[in-house]
């Protein structure tokens, strides 16, 4: 790690601090992290960064728990399965916090893209994209007018409706590795036409995430078309 990654880390533990710290007093968030109430109000207040390996720690396992449970904590699921998570989708500084977690507590190697599928997907992969300093891609459901050159991936849905999405063919080059993420993955369709996306662009995958796995088929599938690691911060 450089020291402007180190730099970027001790930050992140102190936005995952700041985080807890909005609910909890400094004796509660002393016995949530292990660490002393003291160290824990200069963190906060910004007078001193945690060490790394302190800092990796906060971001990597007390950021992933807490973030996984305040997703939860906002998720909506309708009498019929179908889940509402505008509340998480529209809070870009929630996702902003989400990002270094997503970075650094999975398997993922710093890709060139992150691929997402509009709409739901592209504030989660702009804070991805963001955080790894690298481009943020989303394919859409039509051609935008002005682009020429589009890479087309196509699908019959289980409902028998068809399902396209198109991707300028400039967003990826051969051989570049695309981290493919979406909000919500349930039945893996559109996971599946992003993994295609980026095998007729000749790039590799680095991985695919999404904040919500609604049941265990979208993963499955997911998991039949590439052996990169695939991972969800919360299922329902
Ligand atoms: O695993 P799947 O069954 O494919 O479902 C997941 C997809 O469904 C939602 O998008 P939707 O198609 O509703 O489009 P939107 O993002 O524009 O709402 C969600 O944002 C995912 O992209």
């Amino acid at each position: 790690m450089n020291r402007a990654e180190k730099a970027a880390l001790q930050l992140r533990a102190v936005d995952v601090l700041r985080m807890l710290k909005e609910t909890r007093t400094y004796d509660e968030l002393a016995e949530t992290t292990g660490l002393p109430a003291g160290d824990l109000n200069r963190y906060v207040n910004g007078h001193v960064l945690p060490g790394t390996d302190r800092a990796r720690e906060v971001v990597e396992e007390l950021g992933r728990e807490a973030l996984a449970k305040e997703l939860d904590a906002r998720i909506r699921v309708d009498d019929e399965g179908y889940v509402d998570n505008s509340a998480t989708v529209f809070d870009q500084p929630f996702l902003d916090l989400v990002a270094p977690v997503v970075a650094n507590g999975f398997d993922f190697d710093r890709p060139d893209v992150v691929l997402t599928a509009a709409t739901d997907g592209i504030t989660l992969a702009a804070s991805l994209a963001s955080y790894y300093g690298v481009r943020c891609a989303y394919a859409k459901k039509r051609k935008e007018t002005a682009v020429e050159e589009f890479i087309e991936a196509r699908q019959r849905l289980q409902s028998g409706i068809e399902l396209t999405y198109y991707l300028p063919a400039s967003a990826i080059d051969p051989g570049e590795s695309v981290l493919v993420v979406d909000d919500l993955i349930r039945s893996g369709e559109t996971q599946e036409l992003l993994l295609d996306i980026a095998h007729t662009a000749e790039a590799d995958v680095a991985g695919v995430f999404a904040l919500i796995a609604a049941g265990e088929d979208g993963i499955e599938r997911a998991r039949e078309r590439t052996d990169a690691p695939i991972g969800a911060l919360t299922s329902v």
